[in-house]
C-alpha cells in the first residue's frame, strides 16, 4: 500500500481516491485568480492540524501578505513558526527592506538555483516537513523558459529526496491550455488544473486532476468554490459546458 498525504481539502481527497501519494511533486496549474495560492495554503495548513510541519516558499507575494492572508481564512501559521513546525521562505523580497531581520529563512538570489536549494533543504531539516509549496515555481524560470523542465526535475530530485511531497504552482494565462512551460508536465508526478470559466454570464470555477502518478483519480471536471473557511469541492458533481449536472 502507498501511503498518502491527505490534502484536507473538502471534496478533494474523494477526487484522489485518498490523497496525494507520498513524495510526489504536483504542478498546481492555472490562470490568474483561480485559487492557486489559496489551495496550497490550505494544503499547507491542514497538514498542521494533522501534525505534519511544512514550508511555503513565497516568491510572488512578500511573506507578510502571505501570513495575511492565511489569517483570514483563520490560518495564522505564527505559532507554527515559532514552534518551529512551519518555515515561510522568502524568495521574494531579496533581503531588500526589513525582512532580513526577521525572516528565518531568504533567498537572495533566485538566479542561483544550488543557493536556492540549499534554503529549502535547510528548512525541510529544521522544521522535518513532510508538505512544501512552491509559489510560484513559474517565477524560477520565468526569463529562461528553456530551463524550465531542468529546473523542475532538480528539485524534484532533493524534495522527493527529503521525503516531502510538494506542490509547485505554475502560471498560465486566460484561455490558455496546457499547464505552464515547455516539458514541466512530463516531469511532475501530478497535476492538478484550476479553472475559472465564463458561463451564461458568471464565472464557474473547477478543477480537473490531469495525472497523478501511483493512483487512480477521478477523471471528471469538478466544481470548487471558494469560501471564509477555504476551498470546498464538489467532488460529486461534474462541470459540464453550459451548467453543472449532478453525476450522483
Ligand atoms: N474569502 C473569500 N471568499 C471567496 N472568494 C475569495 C475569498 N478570498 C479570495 N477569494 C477569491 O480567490 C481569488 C484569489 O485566489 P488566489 O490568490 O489563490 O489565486 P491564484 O490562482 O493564486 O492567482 P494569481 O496567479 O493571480 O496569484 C480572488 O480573486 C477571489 O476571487
Amino acid at each position: 500500500m502507498i501511503k498518502r498525504v491527505k490534502t484536507g481539502i473538502p471534496g478533494m481527497d474523494e477526487i484522489l481516491h485518498g490523497g496525494i501519494p507520498e513524495r510526489n511533486v504536483v504542478l498546481l496549474s492555472g490562470g490568474p485568480g483561480t485559487g492557486k495560492s489559496i489551495f496550497s495554503q490550505q494544503f499547507l495548513w491542514n497538514g498542521l492540524q494533522m501534525g505534519e510541519p511544512g514550508i511555503y516558499v513565497a516568491l510572488e507575494e512578500h511573506p507578510v501578505q502571505v501570513r495575511q492572508n492565511m489569517a483570514q481564512f483563520g490560518w495564522d501559521v505564527r505559532k507554527y513558526e515559532e514552534e518551529g513546525l512551519f518555515a515561510m521562505v522568502d524568495a521574494f523580497t531579496a533581503g531588500i527592506g526589513k525582512s532580513k531581520e526577521y525572516e528565518k529563512y531568504l533567498v537572495p538570489d533566485l538566479t542561483d538555483l544550488k543557493g536556492f536549494i540549499d534554503v529549502l533543504r535547510t528548512a525541510v531539516k529544521d522544521t522535518g516537513a513532510k508538505r512544501l509549496v512552491v509559489d510560484s515555481v513559474t517565477t524560477l524560470y520565468i526569463n529562461k523558459p528553456a530551463m524550465a523542465r531542468s529546473i523542475v526535475m532538480q528539485l524534484k530530485r532533493v524534495l522527493a529526496g527529503l521525503g516531502v511531497t510538494s506542490i509547485f504552482v505554475s502560471q498560465i494565462s486566460v484561455g490558455e491550455r496546457g499547464f505552464g512551460g515547455p516539458g514541466v508536465e512530463h516531469g511532475v508526478d501530478g497535476i492538478i488544473r484550476l479553472d475559472l470559466d465564463e458561463i451564461d454570464g458568471e464565472l464557474k470555477r473547477s478543477l480537473i486532476v490531469w495525472k497523478m502518478r501511483g493512483t487512480s483519480h477521478s477523471m471528471r471536471r469538478h466544481p470548487f468554490e471558494i469560501t471564509d473557511g477555504g476551498i470546498i469541492v464538489h467532488h460529486d458533481k461534474v462541470l459540464k459546458r453550459g451548467g453543472i449536472f449532478e453525476t450522483e
